[in-house]
């Protein structure tokens, strides 16, 4: 795969982001958060963590009561029309107008944006099977899913935001649409942030992963590397606390054990090795998410 240099400017950056619901606890407690050319991340977190409202923060949809957010370098709130038509977003719920046909909506949508490929469009439309003349109300949930989808990425938007785009698609759906996600990263650099449930996913694809808990990004780093740096280590506190400053490790959750023990799953330096003779656990995707969210 090719990696984009990671030096040009976030296509997105949310700074200090604090909201809560009327009545409600915090769901995003000063939350910072940066998106990059050439990224695919997975946002992950538990039922009600906050990734819609993450998501929707992020778009300017919903208003942080503390923290900016900027998108392709401007404030959320004064995006200009040029830099709003390279947004994509495809929300959890689709929004498609179910008296349209496919082939209506998208002509309508086509008129608002100055790029629009019709290649993609008709290849998609083509190669997930749904019909243009059919009304929308007539397709399965999984076809509404993934035009919507067909929509988002007709205008190639260098930064497309998808809230659970594959939860009504099924595995050859999912495989299909995640080499779309990889193709538009690879094709034009461009961002592309979606949170999902489905871990077995992400693993297929060497994304970036993001763990949102207790309203922060907990963590966000490529897949890979996180598979081959997080380690378990189970020892007294004293241990635990000289092995870290040893590895020069960064702790990520500390589980109290019996005994004076602790559990402690941690972040080794890139190329670091665990040193013989030290209790270790390798953990999995599965591991991250359980412990991380
Ligand atoms: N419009 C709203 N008014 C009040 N509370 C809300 C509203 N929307 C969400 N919440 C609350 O905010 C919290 C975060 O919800 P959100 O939908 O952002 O989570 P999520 O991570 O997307 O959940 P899921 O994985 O179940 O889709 C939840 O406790 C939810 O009950």
């Amino acid at each position: 795969m090719t990696h984009f240099p990671h030096t040009d400017s976030p296509s997105a950056e949310l700074k200090g982001i604090q909201l809560a619901y009327p009545k409600g606890p915090a769901v995003l407690n000063g939350l910072d958060w940066q998106l990059l050319p050439g990224q695919v991340v997975g946002l992950l977190g538990r039922n009600g963590a906050g990734k819609t409202t993450l998501l929707e923060t992020l778009l300017g949809l919903r208003e942080p009561d503390a923290g900016r957010v900027h998108l392709l370098g401007q404030d959320v709130q004064h995006l200009d029309d040029a830099t709003r038509a390279r947004i994509g977003y495809v929300p959890q719920h689709s929004d498609l107008f179910e008296g349209f046909t496919p082939a209506q909506l998208l002509a309508y949508f086509k008129s608002f944006y100055p790029r629009w490929n019709d290649a993609k469009v008709e290849g998609l439309m083509s190669r997930w099977d749904i019909r243009a003349e059919q009304p929308i109300r007539k397709l399965s949930g999984g076809q509404k899913q993934r035009l919507s989808i067909i929509r988002a990425l007709a205008h190639e938007p260098d930064l497309l935001v998808l809230d659970e785009p594959v939860a009504s698609l099924d595995p050859a759906g999912r495989r299909d649409f995640l080499r779309e996600l990889v193709g538009e990263v690879l094709d034009r650099g461009a961002t592309v942030v979606f949170s999902t449930h489905i871990l077995s996913d992400l693993e297929r694809v060497a994304f970036n992963v993001a763990f949102l808990t207790q309203g922060r990004i907990a963590l966000q780093a490529p897949l890979d590397e996180l598979l081959d740096q997080v380690c378990a280590f189970t020892g007294s506190v004293t241990e635990m606390a000289a092995l870290m400053a040893r590895l020069n490790a960064q702790p990520l959750k500390r589980t109290p054990l019996e005994a004076g023990r602790e559990r402690v799953l941690a972040r080794l330096p890139a190329g670091e090795a665990v040193p013989g003779g030290v209790a270790v656990d390798p953990v999995n995707l599965d591991d991250l998410f359980a412990e991380l969210t």
